[in-house]
């Protein structure tokens, strides 16, 4: 909401210290099975992926979708999942203290994560844009200059990402991308930066900004599990492959993108 200040400078993607998950089972899918339901770590800012509806309370999109798929495949009923909300920030020391089963939110495979998560199969692939006013002078990466405010999020690759590209902005980090996204619109930046794929969803939520340049990164999102926890990762793979096969997947994707998955 409103009044939210950014902070600088960046905490950097990831965040967590790393171990010390006393309260995390070794088997994530016995305890999903002893459970009765899976525990999902969602964004619920994210419209295309994760976004609550305030009225009704629901909770929809892309990684919504993933997540009682998941369930589905584990206890034959995909109402059997708790969504519970993660930020860029969040997500991995929830994951490993064990308040979670999976992360499903959006999240980057790369090296750095790797390090404190595994990482299931790409299940979407988004690649860094930027999102502007209509008429904004900025119509790409090459056109931010020393001076602009650059609005991004915290723990997210973005963040990372738009400093290396281009180092004379000013990046201002928030918690969420509600709070980003207001930032913009009340005019604390020039342009916010995150992937294309929500930013489309931004779009949608009002039509008076746009995303231009195409896009300057790869983002392949991966869903994260508690590192070693290879019988569990094996199994969320085999619900992809599932997915895939079945046309499930592509359909999934339709409905939430608008168009086919690129071959
Ligand atoms: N913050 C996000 O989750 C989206 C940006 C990017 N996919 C990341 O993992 O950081």
């Amino acid at each position: 909401g409103c009044g939210t200040k950014p902070t600088e400078p960046s905490q950097g993607a990831g965040g967590a210290s790393g171990g010390g998950n006393a309260a995390a089972p070794a088997s994530t899918l016995a305890e999903i099975k002893k459970r009765g339901k899976l525990v999902a770590g969602v964004k619920f800012d994210t419209k295309l992926f994760g976004l609550k509806d305030p009225a009704s309370g629901k909770v929809e999109g892309f990684d919504i979708d993933m997540a009682k798929a998941i369930a589905k495949k584990a206890l034959g009923d995909e109402t059997k999942v708790e969504l519970k909300e993660v930020t860029s920030k969040t997500r991995i020391p929830m994951l490993q203290n064990g308040e979670i089963d999976i992360i499903i939110a959006t999240m980057t495979i790369n090296e750095e994560r790797k390090q404190q998560v595994d990482f299931t199969d790409v299940y979407f692939k988004a690649g860094q844009s930027l999102l502007v006013k209509k008429g904004s002078p900025i119509q790409s990466i090459a056109d931010l200059k020393k001076g602009m405010k650059v609005l991004a999020v915290k723990g997210s690759t973005s963040a990372v990402n738009v400093r290396a590209k281009a180092p004379e902005v000013t990046v201002l980090e928030f918690e969420n991308y509600q709070d980003a996204f207001s930032a913009l619109k009340a005019g604390q930046g020039d342009t916010l930066t995150t992937d294309n794929a929500i930013l489309y969803g931004m779009v949608k939520q009002d039509p008076n900004y746009q995303v231009v340049g195409g896009t300057f990164t790869d983002e392949p999102y991966g869903m994260a599990i508690r590192k070693g926890d290879k019988e569990f990762v094996d199994f969320v793979n085999g619900a992809l492959a599932d997915m895939k096969k079945s046309g499930e997947y592509d359909k999934l994707y339709e409905t939430w993108i608008g168009e086919k998955p690129a071959p």
